[in-house]
């Protein structure tokens, strides 16, 4: 009898998906970083949007930082996320300009200084956001943890007369054939790899 090997639980999952993208060469994250970018820059929702938030790159992730270069300062406020310091665990969008003082935080996360008037996601127009995994149906694995899951919770339930796009960044090596969505997830509208935008297909 031909022994099938099950799916691997998603704690093996997101241990390999994280090995994956760190083990990638800086030249390599480099390149990706800069073809997102290119990919993104003329990308209707985010050439309009005031408010985006990005993320500090870390682990291997796909860093946002040269689409903000190229989208630049003049049209767009940028944010970024904070573990919000109560229970249940949930995320704050910080105004973050270039060059303040920035301090690690929980899990040993750089995060600005002063987190002075933070917003929660519906003020956002766009969020971009970090991936583990993701499928061709544009379901999202996270760090497992809830944090944008919890925090993006109430997009789902609230009629919003607007809600922030929601765009997840990897690189290609983060792609697994399937994920099954949880009662939680909330949906992206477009994952982005260096070799271009993906809409959810079903
Ligand atoms: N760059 C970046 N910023 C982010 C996230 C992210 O995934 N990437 N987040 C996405 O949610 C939020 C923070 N959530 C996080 C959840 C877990 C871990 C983490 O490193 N966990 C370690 C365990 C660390 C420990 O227990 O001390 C791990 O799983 O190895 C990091 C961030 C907001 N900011
Ligand atoms: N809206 C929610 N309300 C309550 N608990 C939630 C909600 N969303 C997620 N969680 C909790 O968070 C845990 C982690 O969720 P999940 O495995 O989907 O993480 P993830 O999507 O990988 O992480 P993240 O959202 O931080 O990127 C789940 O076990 C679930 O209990």
């Amino acid at each position: 009898m031909l022994l099938q090997s099950p799916p691997p639980d998603l704690k093996t999952l997101r241990r390999q998906l994280r090995t994956a993208r760190r083990a990638l060469s800086p030249a390599t994250q480099r390149q990706h970083a800069r073809a997102v970018a290119s990919h993104l820059q003329r990308h209707y929702p985010l050439r309009t949007a005031r408010r985006i938030a990005y993320y500090l790159a870390r682990d291997g992730e796909l860093d946002p930082q040269p689409l903000r270069e190229r989208l630049g300062e003049r049209r767009h406020l940028w944010y970024l996320p904070i573990i919000r310091p109560f229970q249940p665990p949930r995320l704050w969008f910080i105004r973050y300009r270039l060059g303040e003082p920035l301090q690690r935080g929980r899990f040993g996360l750089l995060q600005p200084r002063h987190c002075r008037h933070p917003v929660t996601p519906r003020f956002l127009d766009v969020i971009l956001m970090p991936l583990v995994g993701f499928d061709a149906t544009g379901q999202r694995l996270g760090m497992g943890g809830g944090y944008y899951d919890r925090s993006l919770a109430p997009l789902r339930t609230r009629q919003y007369w607007r809600r922030p796009h929601l765009l997840g960044l990897a690189h290609e090596v983060q792609r697994v054939a399937r994920l099954t969505p949880q009662r939680w997830d909330v949906p992206l509208a477009m994952v982005v790899t260096e070799r271009g935008l993906q809409l959810p297909a079903d």
